[in-house]
């Protein structure tokens, strides 16, 4: 398991009772082919090239070459854009974080009603300062992670109405962290989400949340 429970119905059919699965697509497919087996060499690869932005201080010269060589590689890219239905970043669910790009990379190590267990690594470009990670990618990952608790509960898309992170201790870069979601009570649609993540023993952060289950058809 990497991105997401694998098990999981994400994708529940569209009936003439629910025409659509509040906020997401009826035919929206998760998937383990999209953009090909090298898929997720090639995200992994972009994130070290962001480590690397992160921490370069280019001469113009080859800001000059890097440049041209980026454009490149979008102009490459403008060849093959598709909507975010059928993208495999964020439908992957064999690669961390769903192959989604915009995340700091997780693996789900455990999802179901009762919560996920992932292990998340913060990388060298979601610095914040003084070596440790920057506190809206962690608020990032906890949103992520818990709006998959919220659904994964109710079994149907939630979406954030707030989210409040205690950063209790500094949260190291490049080091395997563990984030845990659940729900901790249910009040018709509204789902009371909590987490924690911790390097080793260490409670890194805290968080509560309210994730709001979308209605049939609600975008
Ligand atoms: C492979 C697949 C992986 C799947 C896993 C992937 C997981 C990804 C998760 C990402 C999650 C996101 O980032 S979502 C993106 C960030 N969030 C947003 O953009 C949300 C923007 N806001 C909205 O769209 C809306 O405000 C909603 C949907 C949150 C709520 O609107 P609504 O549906 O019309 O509901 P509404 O009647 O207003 O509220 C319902 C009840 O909740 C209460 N309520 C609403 N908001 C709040 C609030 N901030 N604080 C307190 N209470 C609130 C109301 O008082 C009411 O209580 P009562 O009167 O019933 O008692």
């Amino acid at each position: 398991m990497k991105g997401a429970p694998i098990d999981q119905k994400w994708n529940v059919p569209a009936t003439e009772e629910s025409p659509l699965e509040g906020g997401f697509r009826a035919e929206f497919e998760v998937t383990t082919e999209r953009g090909g087996p090298r898929y997720g060499e090639l995200i992994e690869e972009v994130r070290t090239f962001m480590d690397k932005v992160r921490y370069a201080s280019p001469t113009p010269e080859l800001a000059d070459e890097i440049i041209d060589d980026l454009k490149l590689f979008n102009a490459k890219l403008d060849t093959l854009l598709v909507d975010e239905w059928h993208t495999p970043s964020g439908t992957r669910v064999d690669l961390p974080s769903r192959g989604n790009i915009t995340l700091p990379p997780y693996e789900v190590i455990d999802g179901g009603e009762d919560g996920v267990t992932a292990s998340v690594e913060f990388r060298r470009f979601h610095l914040g300062g003084n070596g440790v990670a920057h506190g809206g990618h962690v608020a990032v990952v906890f949103d992520d992670l818990g709006g998959m608790a919220a659904t994964l509960h109710v079994h149907g898309i939630a979406r954030t109405a707030y989210l409040t992170v205690n950063y209790r201790s500094l949260t190291p870069l490049e080091t395997p962290l563990t984030m845990r979601t659940w729900a901790e009570r249910r009040e018709g649609r509204k789902i009371f989400v909590k987490g924690t993540l911790h390097d080793g023993d260490r409670l890194c952060a805290d968080m509560e949340a309210l994730f709001i289950q979308l209605r049939p058809g609600q975008a």
